[in-house]
């Protein structure tokens, strides 16, 4: 198995705040690695640095061996990043946004990738109404196609399933599976214990900024698994 993310000594402080306590580990391709932990564990933080959205006060990310500092900017076409936040343009049709979103990786095949996309998050019928006609649900199915538009290697979710109608719900694990199958590498923060343990090939649990669990999830039955989380919960939140 190759070794995709190593991470090492990774600390970020927010002032006198420590949200990530020099932590170190590694993901091969193709894990799906769940992360769960209390309120301010530092879990958000651990995604935003692995994905380039803030940088680390101390320590090191390594993507394929390579340092992180050491990459150029075009590596970011390897991750696809699914949040709170939808990165939609409004006055745009699901198309073009797709479309722009698309070109700006220099997706080969556009046309076609959109189409497929659209399929997978059933909103063919819509696909050239403007975003701002959307609801909630249709919004939030969207921004799991533009995330994905460019076939990263790397997703990174945080909370993907929070405000999730069942629908959508539905659709997303479909979509995870699916990626999984094809030996893509997910990291996916959730506070949804039995989503997260069902889809992950690894737990990880963050308090305090520190990793107090990382296992295989073979290795880690349930009941183990819910009473390190309890635990975890209970002492951790800052
Ligand atoms: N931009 C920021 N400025 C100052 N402090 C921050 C910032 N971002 C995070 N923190 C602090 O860092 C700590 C870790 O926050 P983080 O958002 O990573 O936790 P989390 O585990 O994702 O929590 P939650 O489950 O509530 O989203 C918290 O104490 C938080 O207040």
């Amino acid at each position: 198995m190759s070794e995709i993310i190593k991470v090492k000594n990774l600390t970020k402080k927010f002032g006198k705040n420590v949200a990530l306590n020099s932590v170190n580990f590694t993901v091969n391709q193709g894990d799906f690695i769940s992360i769960f932990g209390p309120n301010g564990a530092g879990k958000s933080t651990l995604l935003k640095l692995l994905s380039t959205q803030i940088r680390p006060t101390n320590g090191d990310i390594f993507f394929n061996g390579i340092k992180l500092s050491d990459l150029s900017s075009d590596f970011r076409r390897y991750f696809g990043v699914i949040s709170h936040q939808p990165f939609l343009y409004e006055n745009l049709s699901a198309y073009e946004n797709l479309k722009f979103y698309g070109s700006l990786y220099g997706v080969e095949n556009l046309e076609d990738r959109i189409n497929t996309l659209l399929k997978n998050v059933e909103l063919t019928g819509r696909k050239h109404d403007l975003v701002r006609n959307y609801s909630r649900g249709m919004l939030q199915r969207l921004s799991i196609a533009r995330a994905l538009i460019h076939d990263p290697e790397i997703i990174f979710l945080d909370e993907p399933y929070t405000g999730l109608d069942q629908h959508a719900s539905n659709i997303l694990t479909n979509i995870l599976k699916n990626q999984f199958d094809n030996n893509k590498t997910i990291l996916m923060i959730t506070h949804n214990l039995q989503k997260g343990y069902e889809l992950a090939t690894k737990i990880m649990v963050l308090n305090k900024g520190d990793i107090v669990l990382l296992e295989e999830k073979e290795l880690l039955p349930p009941s183990e698994f819910e009473d390190i989380y309890l635990s975890s919960v209970s002492a951790g939140v800052r």
